[in-house]
């Protein structure tokens, strides 16, 4: 066994060969399957995207269309899982009930324990399909409202949006949501992508893989980072705070400053660029920038004073609040998008599987040591 011991948290190990994703962090590059973000967040659908992460090449025209039935087709759930959003605390968060229902959903999924090729792409469209349904579902009971019942006519986008308002999403706010699910698809191995695949590894099928990654998704220093920016955009706005003295006070007390940093870029983070510019012109169209106005000031001071770059949770809190989604969705939303590339990495894993088992430089008390008997303690 070799000595040498990786860097704390795993900085700049690269720990599997893949075929999906390829970043360049000091270039500031993303793509999904060779293809680069901006392009996508420019032409792309949802849908698109996800076909492309799970085959491995854009569809065509007739297979785009299958693929998009397919998807839409996958729009259903169990009554039980309806009878567990309703059973649970309105006071639950989203991702706590997400996590819980995504578990659920594998004892109510005829292909649970199949971990083939083919059974795991069946499943990858239930799951895609129903995290949508989960978050809007679960947002409507907790406030009363009556559920709304899928649209199997309307996009991936639009119908998330229908299900959660119960009102026919406009163009614009389709498409920002659209642009927002693209952006957020895939990130190679990121904290969640990795949790899935050491959990695919032990040959443990995908919803426990999924379960996992939501579970890792939830922490501020990973997905939760966009709910925890707009918690600070309205301690901010609350207490009608100079934001510079207001995060330069954060800087003297050693806070970190959520939706700022990246294990792996070192320069603008290609999807902050689209989220700021949708974060702006969302801002006009509905009549105030006032989120846009704050995120913008704490940008430049962050980087003026830190050389921190906003990352993709930064400018996605003003984007989401701006089209009037719930804090505690941004999270949930993330998964909603997500959910695409730990797909397409749980399949890659199971296609080609090794336990994933590192080893544990081991500092603890000298070996041996003695066992102690408890009377004499
Ligand atoms: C989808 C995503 O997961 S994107 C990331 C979302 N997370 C956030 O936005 C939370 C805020 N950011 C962070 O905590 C970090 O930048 C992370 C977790 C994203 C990356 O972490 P790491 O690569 O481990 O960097 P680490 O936390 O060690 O930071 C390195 C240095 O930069 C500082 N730093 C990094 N991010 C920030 C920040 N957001 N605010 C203030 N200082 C920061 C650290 O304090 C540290 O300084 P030091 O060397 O003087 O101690
Ligand atoms: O890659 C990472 O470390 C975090 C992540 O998921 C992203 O930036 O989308």
């Amino acid at each position: 066994m070799s000595n040498v011991v990786a860097p704390k948290g795993l900085e700049g190990i690269v720990a599997t060969s893949s075929s999906i994703c390829f970043i360049d962090g000091d270039a500031g590059v993303l793509s999904y399957r060779g293809i680069d973000i901006h392009e996508l967040a420019e032409r792309s659908t949802f849908e698109e995207c996800a076909y492309l992460l799970w085959f491995g090449k854009l569809p065509n025209t007739s297979e785009l269309a299958n693929f998009a039935t397919q998807l839409a087709a996958a729009r259903k759930l169990d009554p039980k899982i309806i009878d567990l959003l309703h059973s649970v605390p309105t006071t639950a968060s989203p991702m706590q009930v997400l996590r819980t229902a995504v578990s659920l959903l594998s004892i109510y999924d005829a292909d649970e324990a199949d971990c083939s090729h083919d059974a795991n792409v069946r499943k990858s469209f239930r799951l895609t399909a129903q995290i949508p349904m989960i978050v809007a579902l679960f947002d409507r009971i907790r406030k009363g409202k009556p559920v709304v019942e899928a649209d199997h006519k309307l996009s991936h986008a639009g119908n998330f949006l229908w299900m959660l308002n119960g009102e026919r999403p406009s163009e614009t706010a389709t498409r920002a949501f659209d642009i927002a699910l693209i952006l957020h698809a895939d990130h190679e191995l990121n904290a969640s992508t990795f949790a899935a695949r050491v959990i695919a590894a032990t040959l443990a099928d995908i919803h426990s893989a999924i379960t996992g990654a939501i579970g890792a998704l939830k922490g501020p220093l990973h997905g939760g980072a966009n709910e925890a920016t707009m918690r600070l955009l309205y301690a901010i706005d609350k207490a009608g705070a100079d934001p510079i003295e207001y995060v330069k006070q954060m800087f003297a007390e050693k806070k970190k400053i959520s939706g700022f940093g990246h294990r792996v870029y070192h320069t603008e983070d290609p999807r902050a660029t689209h989220l700021r510019r949708m974060s702006e012109e969302l801002g006009k169209a509905a009549g105030s920038t006032k989120w846009f106005d704050l995120s913008r000031k704490i940008e430049l001071y962050v980087k003026e004073q830190k050389k921190l770059n906003a990352n993709v949770d930064f400018y996605s809190a003003s984007t989401y609040t701006t089209l009037g989604i719930d804090i505690d969705l941004f999270t949930p939303i993330f998964a909603i998008s997500r959910i695409a590339g730990w797909a397409a990495h749980v399949i890659e894993q199971h296609d080609d599987n090794r336990l994933i088992r590192p080893r544990a430089d081991y500092v603890g008390p000298a070996y041996p040591s003695r066992y102690i008997p408890i009377a004499e303690r």
